[in-house]
């Protein structure tokens, strides 16, 4: 098991958003986090890259919880967020020596797979630039490369689909298939409900806060009475609409 949530309550201040969330990812597995704007993905996100504390419940990666060894769990996860963050007075080659040093990677084989990475996403001759001379998706890409080198244990990727180029979101789409060969995990948010029914092994279908369903294609359309061959958006809509 990669990635083991267990009767999450969490949120913001004390009222709680998610209202005890259980769901798992396991090795070699790609789950979709599928929600309508405010179902609490995002917040989901944030507890289990420990910017917010659980009220109660539990998450635990590869069976390390965040208060057992903060370094081993946040070693274990890379994270790559909708929005990218980098840092303003550092280059791309600077943000990937600083990926190096945060997760302890061998230097010579990180920048092997680095230049693999740099290549195939067209940044190989930009390696000096500054985020301030970059676009919004070649940003992301920035970020996709950094994660890509972690060789982390659980993949952590917000709506990877929308700022990025179609040629982009395909070479991000064989990196995670190549990833989930390595034997990792990854759990993903989006909106795209096509590509998300296409690519992804299983789903977890949030709403309001609250684990409505989850599994495979199929036995989402089971647990929801949809037909045989109802789509994710289908079943998704569905659900929300019944509330
Ligand atoms: N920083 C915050 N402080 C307080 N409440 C917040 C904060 N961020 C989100 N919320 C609330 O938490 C709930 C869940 O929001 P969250 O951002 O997790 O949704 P989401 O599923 O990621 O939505 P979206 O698809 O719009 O990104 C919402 O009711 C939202 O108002």
């Amino acid at each position: 098991m990669v990635l083991k949530v267990t009767d999450l309550v969490g949120g913001y201040s004390t009222i709680p958003v998610l209202k005890g969330i259980s769901f798992e990812v396991k090795k070699g597995e790609l789950v979709g986090l599928i929600g309508l704007n405010g179902a609490g993905k995002s917040t989901t996100i944030n507890h289990i890259i420990g910017i917010l504390q659980p009220f109660s419940g539990m998450i635990r990666i590869e069976g390390v919880s965040l208060d057992d060894d903060p370094q081993r769990y946040k070693e274990k996860i890379a994270y790559i967020p909708e929005t990218p963050i980098l840092y303003e007075e550092l280059t791309l080659k600077e943000h990937i020596e600083m990926t190096i040093m945060a997760y302890n990677l061998d230097k010579d084989a990180a920048w092997k797979k680095a230049n693999d990475l740099l290549k195939v996403f067209r940044l190989e001759n930009k390696i000096d630039w500054f985020p301030a001379d970059f676009s919004k998706g070649m940003k992301q890409k920035v970020m996709i490369v950094c994660a890509f080198i972690t060789n982390a244990s659980l993949y952590i990727i917000d709506e990877p689909f929308l700022g990025l180029d179609p040629l982009a979101i395909n070479d991000l789409l064989n990196l995670i298939e190549t990833e989930k060969k390595r034997g990792a995990g990854i759990l993903m948010s989006t909106h795209v409900l096509a590509t998300a029914q296409e690519y992804c092994d299983k789903f977890v279908l949030l709403h309001e806060g609250q684990v409505k369903a989850q599994g495979t294609l199929e036995q989402l359309r089971a647990s929801e009475n949809s037909q045989v061959n109802a789509s994710l958006s289908d079943i998704y809509l569905k659900m929300a609409k019944e509330g």
